[in-house]
């Protein structure tokens, strides 16, 4: 039946080759659990990718630098994720960072956490950059976060703000940055929110989030988890139907749609970041036949 096809777009050869060039220095996430899952995945991801490493209730903190040192020996570059609000004390930062750096981790992205309240002295990411903790723990390069549809719970002025200051903060610790955003299933705001983002003087490199091929079921889940707008409007935009939960929604057309109009000059310099949600070597399979 029609409705639950999947809705690829048909790539002509321009669109093929900027898809090629767009997933030029792509990178994807991975939970401090999957260091098996991304084993298997490794032989099909580029090495050098960024790989990051969430931090995630439930995980053991050794757990997340032991998963750092494994993206590192499996020859990728980890990011490791600091939550501001998950974090109990100064010294839990100092301790988790000297244990990074001893795995050689260079890169790091600083998010606030889902918490309504910190649960110790870091309220937002800012004031993990200004603590200078990741500066002194060799730390060079720092990602922040970005809201094409913004944010359920922050007002737009009060992110934009935010992402000034980050990047101001950053800056002044001559440290490297770049804005990684939140997944969405529509290229529409994707575009309009870089216009805005290059209005506004900000040419840090972008590496938008892309949900990696999953069931539709799966990615409703991680959508009302993370607050992301899934409606069946824009389900069926991802080329997925709401009414089979189960069949796999790839982001083919989100990406094709992307690669299409995407124009350095107007929206900067731009690479894609992927949400696996549990697909590890599925999504690293999808990257490398679309950039094939
Ligand atoms: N782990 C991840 O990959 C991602 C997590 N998020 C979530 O998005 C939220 C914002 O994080 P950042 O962009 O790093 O913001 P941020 O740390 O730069 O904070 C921006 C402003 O929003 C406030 N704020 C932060 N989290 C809030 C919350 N949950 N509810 C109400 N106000 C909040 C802060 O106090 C600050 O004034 C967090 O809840 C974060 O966990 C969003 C995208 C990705
Ligand atoms: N608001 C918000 N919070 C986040 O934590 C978050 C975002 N947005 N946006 C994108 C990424 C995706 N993230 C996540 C969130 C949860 C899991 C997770 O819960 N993994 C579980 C499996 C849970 C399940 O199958 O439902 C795990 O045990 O690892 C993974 C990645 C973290 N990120």
């Amino acid at each position: 039946m029609a409705l639950f096809e999947r809705n690829t777009v048909e790539k002509d050869g321009p669109t093929q080759s900027r898809m090629r060039e767009l997933l030029q220095g792509y990178s994807l996430e991975v939970t401090a659990k999957e260091v098996n899952e991304l084993t298997e995945a490794a032989p099909f991801i580029t090495p050098g990718t960024a790989v990051s490493v969430t931090f995630l209730p439930g995980e053991e903190p050794e757990s997340r630098v032991v998963a750092a040192a494994a993206v590192k020996r499996l020859g990728f570059d980890p990011v490791s994720h600091v939550s501001a609000r998950r974090l109990h004390s100064e010294e839990e930062l100092d301790t988790f960072l000297a244990h990074l750096s001893e795995a050689g981790v260079k890169r790091a992205f600083v998010v606030a956490g889902d918490l309504p309240q910190p649960q110790g002295p870091y309220e937002d990411a800012l004031s993990i950059i200004r603590s200078g903790l990741l500066a002194k723990h060799g730390i060079r390069r720092v990602g922040i976060s970005g809201y094409p549809e913004g944010h359920p719970d922050i007002p737009q002025d009060k992110l934009w703000q935010a992402l000034k200051d980050k990047i101001t903060a950053l800056k002044e610790f001559g440290q490297e940055v770049d804005i990684t955003t939140q997944f969405g299933f529509d290229s529409e705001p994707v575009l309009s929110w870089l216009e805005q983002l290059r209005g506004e003087g900000v040419e840090a490199r972008v590496r938008l989030g892309i949900a990696g091929p999953a069931s539709v079921r799966t990615l409703l889940r991680y959508a009302s988890r993370c607050g992301v707008e899934a409606s069946a409007k824009v389900i069926s935009k991802y080329g997925a139907s709401i009414l089979n939960l189960l069949s796999t929604a790839g982001p083919d057309r989100m990406v094709e749609e992307l690669a299409a109009s995407l124009d350095p000059a107007r929206h900067g310099d731009v690479t894609l970041h992927f949400y696996p949600f549990g697909g590890v070597k599925k999504t690293a399979e999808w990257i490398r036949n679309a950039a094939e």
